[in-house]
């Protein structure tokens, strides 16, 4: 074996001889029965680095190696609705959004059954009722339950939260925008989208799922992409020469990711496009697969990741949490990674905790989730890497998904959250 990695001569002599011995006798380059061995017959740590370097290595070997793909444990099929039905995901999201994520309470703000709290203001227009009277917020809640058009109030005073203020009511209570001193009530509204016409005039989509594992999740959706879809997304990816190397936060040419990517972000107001459709359907198979509750508003856009030369590739990450920490609403929770242009040779996606590797194949949808059901998420098993490209090239979109975002409370903000949260919860 070449030695590129990390380790010097005399170890990796050593250390790939422990890889062939280990598996002869395991069958397998990667997984946690091969990891003992590789480190029982390999020669002992010398530094603390040490376990990191074999790490690598290990992945780089099972990389090379092209086994056979990982047994399917079941196959199922999955049906969603082919289009995108926007009242259905605004709604649903927002309701969530409450539900999991309780905004920080304003002190003197109200507590009513009926309304939720939020700080900002509901833009001009829309007006019902008696609309610039002074009352209470109390006053005001009774008064727009009043009002069947009713869908909230807002304050423009800091007053409001003391005593009587001018209110003004709305039939339209969806956008928020952040405004110092005004104080918003939004009416819990029963579910006013008919799911049933999204349902009955659109035709279904059905695929065919394989579970290479069950918890936590790792499942190929195959033959999610038609080859008219995934030309449509990598028109929308910008050309293959085009793309933009990756980069680090730093500005630093990125040395973990050496591959090109591009963002594309679905304009989830024109419900007719195409690639609004198809990310859609992304979100509608990932809700089904793994009951999180994700949908398209306030997302991370889809990233386009080109790997063209040989040797590019993605070294071992976790897209979001993989130290079974407690889940924060609004971090990472699944990965979806679509393959629109499989490469030759190499470039498979590598789950080595588990040995898992998925060879790419035009179409297919490696999906994989991270949130358990305990509250807890997932630990180093859904670390995983796109191993270097030996022939060919390799194109995928990766949509990572988030619970509990709306259109108002995004992924940006989610991540300040979760930063912010860990910082503060570290023992
Ligand atoms: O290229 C791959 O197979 C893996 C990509 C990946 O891990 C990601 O986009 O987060
Ligand atoms: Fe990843």
């Amino acid at each position: 074996y070449e030695n590129r990695g990390p380790l010097p001569d005399e170890l990796a002599v050593k250390v790939y001889s422990a890889l062939e011995t280990c598996q002869q006798r395991h069958g397998a380059a990667a997984g946690r029965a091969f990891t003992q061995c590789v480190n029982a017959e390999a020669p002992p740590a010398e530094s603390a680095r040490f376990d990191t370097v074999l790490k690598e290595v290990i992945r780089n070997f099972s990389c090379s190696q092209d086994d056979p793909t990982p047994p399917v444990l079941r196959t199922m099929d999955v049906t969603v609705p082919a289009g995108y039905d926007a009242c259905e995901a605004l709604s649903r999201a927002d309701a969530d959004a409450l539900r999991e994520r309780p905004r920080e309470r304003v002190k003197g703000s109200l507590r009513h059954p009926d309304f939720s709290y939020v700080a900002g203001a509901l833009p001009a227009g829309d007006d019902v009722g008696p609309t610039g009277r002074r009352m209470t917020a109390k006053e005001a809640a009774e008064e727009c339950l009043s009002i069947p058009e009713c869908e909230g109030f807002t304050f423009p005073h800091e007053s409001s939260l003391k005593g009587p203020a001018e209110v003004w009511f709305k039939s339209i209570a969806k956008r928020i925008s952040a405004a110092p001193n005004w104080h918003t009530y939004r009416r819990q509204m029963p579910d006013t989208c008919s799911a049933a016409q999204a349902f009955d005039s659109e035709e279904a989509r059905s695929y065919s799922v394989d579970i290479l594992r069950e918890q936590p999740l790792l499942a190929v959706i195959r033959n999610f992409a038609q080859p008219d879809e995934c030309a449509e997304l990598m028109r929308h990816g910008g050309h293959w020469d085009d793309m933009g190397r990756a980069y680090v936060s730093k500005g630093g040419q990125s040395q973990y990711r050496r591959s090109y990517s591009a963002n594309i972000d679905p304009d989830l107001k024109d419900t007719n496009s195409e690639l609004t459709r198809m990310v859609a359907r992304m979100f509608a198979v990932t809700r089904n697969l793994t009951g999180y509750s994700v949908w398209p508003p306030g997302q991370e856009p889809v990233n386009a990741v080109l790997y063209k030369n040989p040797g590019d590739e993605y070294r071992v990450h976790c897209d979001g949490s993989c130290r079974g920490t407690k889940y924060v609403p609004g971090e990472r929770v699944a990965t979806g990674i679509l393959y629109c242009h499989a490469p030759e040779e190499g470039g498979q996606t590598s789950f080595s905790v588990d040995n898992l590797k998925v060879v790419p194949n035009t179409g297919d949808i490696v999906l994989f989730a991270y949130k358990m059901g305990n509250g807890q998420m997932a630990g180093q098993e859904v670390e995983h890497s796109g191993c270097p490209l030996r022939k060919g090239r390799k194109w995928i979109a990766t949509q990572w998904y988030r619970e509990t975002l709306t259109e108002e409370w995004n992924w940006q903000n989610a991540i300040e959250k979760v930063d912010q949260w860990r910082h503060d919860n570290v023992a």
